[in-house]
């Protein structure tokens, strides 16, 4: 263990915190009343915010507002979401004035003013701690005082990020914006998972909760409700896993294929641990591993060695063509 054990008993407490704080926001979420969202936007056009977007356009059948700093990946993701849609139209699973209908509902801007009209803004940006920040404090000017102010995060606690909302020399039990903060974890590739892991924050209102249950399971998602702890319940058991089969590659336990192969066929599910993490992104594992690592304290969350190299060498995954495989 790296961590001392004042350090682990501080941990617990701090796990323990947000537990309570997570069955009593449970309490008041039956009386909460989940307001209607008639206007989505999106920060962050890549492959998890280009998802959301699409499926809330497709399933949710509301506006949707796409904002990313790079033309570049606006023009990517839109070219993904054409492709997909058509994809949809030839196997008959849409039809083609719906698949217009969807995609004449994206609006691409590279301007975060345009997200003045929005009822909910859900943020998918690289999972980095200071652009987080920096985004939801330019939300909560830029957004309606009544919009929520969502997260895709997988790993980065919301208290911490809805914090930003409240500019440095405010009062910080003045929750008008942090009490509309929350992650909404959509699951990669958003057109075929199912699942959304929601979290609140210590400011998080249960109207705030209500509503993005709500609006999730109007996109045709299943919602789970986890705490506020690192990697939520999603990342805190998946990373470990995928972290695991990097260590059994570094340390000669297996090659590439076989260590997927035998987690394909021996678990059932559609790819093994490494592929799974070139889908991911290696630099998002990396990121996710870091903070569990960071903020739990225990060792069994270092991120591998070879893990930290590929990212090092810029070798991130499918995103770019070279990961543990070639694309
Ligand atoms: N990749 C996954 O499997 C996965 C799954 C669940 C959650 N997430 C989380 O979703 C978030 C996004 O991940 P991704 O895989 O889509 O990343 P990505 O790298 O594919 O996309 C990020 C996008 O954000 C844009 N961007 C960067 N800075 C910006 C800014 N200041 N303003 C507007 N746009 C900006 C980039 O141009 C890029 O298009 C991360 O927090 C990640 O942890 C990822």
């Amino acid at each position: 263990m790296l961590v001392s054990p004042i350090a682990s008993r501080v941990a617990t407490r701090y796990v323990c915190a947000q537990c309570r704080a997570f069955s009593s926001s449970r309490r008041s979420l039956a009386e909460a009343q989940a307001a209607e969202v008639k206007r989505l936007g999106v920060v962050g056009a890549g492959q998890m915010g280009l998802g959301i977007a699409l499926v809330a356009s497709r399933m949710a059948r509301v506006p949707v507002v796409v904002v990313d700093n790079s033309q570049k990946s606006l023009d990517k993701g839109l070219a993904v979401a054409d492709k997909l849609l058509a994809k949809h139209v030839s196997k008959q699973k849409v039809t083609q004035s719906d698949a217009d209908e969807t995609r004449s509902r994206l609006t691409p801007t590279t301007k975060m003013d345009d997200l003045s009209t929005v009822d909910m803004v859900i943020e998918a940006v690289p999972e980095i701690v200071a652009l987080k920040k920096t985004i939801f404090a330019q939300l909560a000017q830029i957004c309606p005082p009544h919009a929520i102010l969502a997260t895709n995060t997988s790993s980065i606690s919301i208290t911490q990020i809805a914090r930003a909302t409240q500019p440095p020399d405010t009062d910080p039990t003045d929750l008008s914006a942090a009490s509309r903060a929350i992650s909404t974890h959509f699951m990669n590739p958003v057109p075929i998972q199912k699942g959304v892991e929601i979290i609140s924050g210590l400011q998080t209102s249960p109207a705030t909760l209500a509503t993005a249950l709500a609006f999730c399971t109007s996109m045709g998602k299943i919602p789970s409700v986890s705490a506020d702890s690192p990697g939520f319940l999603a990342n805190r058991i998946l990373m470990p896993y995928i972290n695991e089969a990097i260590i059994c590659l570094e340390t000669g336990v297996g090659k590439e294929e076989d260590i997927d192969a035998i987690m394909k066929n021996g678990t059932n599910v559609p790819m093994g641990p490494l592929q799974l993490a070139d889908f991911i992104g290696l630099d998002t594992c990396l990121s996710i591993m870091e903070v569990l690592h960071g903020q739990l304290g225990d060792s069994k969350y270092r991120p591998a060695v070879r893990l930290r190299l590929m990212v090092e060498a810029g070798w991130v995954g499918k995103k770019c063509g070279r990961g543990f495989y070639r694309y």
